[in-house]
């Protein structure tokens, strides 16, 4: 903005007119990436807006208007991943200077294009260790530590997702609610480290049946959820019958132990809501665990229908 009002004091009015646009819809763009709303349309127009009015100033003033393909191109990287970033700001970078060729004699320009493509690398390369240490964060904010399993930050995005892929695509979900049997008196016979000893094999347990892209989520204290997106009812069964129990073998600490649990499956159904959803999987792990223990159950009539 503060440079089309120096074009306005300058009496450039055409360039002024262009940037104060491309400006007005940038900050449209980044209002939305603040509050969580981000648009690719938007991006991509505020974008396309703002490089063109960059190129016109590259065509039209020289090496004055190049001046404005540094800031561009870090708002590409901020904006797009940075794979995506790169490509397209190589593509502006190389059509802008193009366009100041016309206007720029050729030491000037030569100097400009260096610059620009050394920045280009160094914002790339910046933008790489962002991303990278951005999904590292992820990783660690949505692991839990004992087990490796997901944890709940990560489980209620990715129950949403099942539920907008059943609204939108039919694909159906179901969910294992799964709830080891009296762990606390494993805890209080053997103590609280074998009882970490416990959960972490009991998690591998439910791993290894399950088709290793499944996410498995710790969802309590002795508590897992597994989700299984695109399963009917019937074949959540057949996973979920092995799972009921473990055999921990004993070493020269711990004594071997059999683990037993008690899941309650709900499969995601029309006119439900997640809480809903979660709700009718805990009524089945109490129905399960009410009628003795180390059992499977359903959640409703309806998904009994679904089977
Ligand atoms: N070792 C260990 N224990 C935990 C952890 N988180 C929760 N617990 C214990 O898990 C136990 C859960 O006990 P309850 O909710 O009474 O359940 P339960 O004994 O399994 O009984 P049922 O579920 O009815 O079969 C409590 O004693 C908690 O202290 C943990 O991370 N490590």
């Amino acid at each position: 903005m503060s440079f089309s009002v120096y074009r306005i004091y300058s009496e450039l009015y055409g360039i002024a007119s262009v940037l104060t646009l491309s400006a007005m819809v940038l900050a449209w763009s980044a209002w939305l990436e603040w509050r969580d709303k981000p648009s690719l349309r938007m991006k991509q127009i505020s974008l396309g807006v703002a490089s063109l009015a960059v190129c016109f100033a590259c065509y039209t003033m020289g090496y004055k208007g190049m001046i404005y393909i540094f800031p561009i191109s870090f708002i590409y990287f901020m904006l797009f991943p940075w794979l995506q970033a790169l490509i397209f700001t190589a593509c502006f970078c190389v059509v802008a200077l193009y366009a100041g060729s016309f206007t720029e004699p050729m030491p000037v320009w030569a100097r400009y294009s260096f610059a620009v493509f050394n920045n280009l690398i160094f914002a790339a390369l910046l933008a790489r260790v962002v991303a990278k240490q951005k999904a590292m964060l992820i990783d660690v904010a949505q692991t839990d530590e004992l087990t490796g399993c997901l944890n709940r930050k990560a489980l209620i995005p990715d129950l949403q997702q099942a539920i907008d892929d059943f609204h939108q695509k039919d694909k159906r979900s179901v969910i294992l609610l799964i709830d080891i049997d009296h762990f606390k008196s494993i805890n209080d016979t053997y103590g609280h480290l074998y009882g970490d000893l416990v959960l972490q094999s009991f998690a591998q347990h439910i791993k290894l049946l399950l088709p290793e892209d499944t996410r498995v989520y710790r969802y309590g204290g002795e508590e897992f959820l597994v989700l299984l997106n695109g399963y009917k009812i019937n074949k959540a069964i057949a996973l979920a019958n092995p799972m009921l129990q473990m055999i921990l073998p004993g070493d020269q600490r711990w004594p071997p132990l059999r683990v037993t649990c008690s899941i309650g499956i709900a499969a995601f159904s029309k006119g439900n809501s997640l809480e809903f959803w979660l709700k009718h999987a805990d009524e089945a792990l109490y129905e399960a665990k009410s009628q003795g223990r180390n059992r499977v159950k359903l959640a409703d009539a309806l998904n009994t229908q679904l089977a």
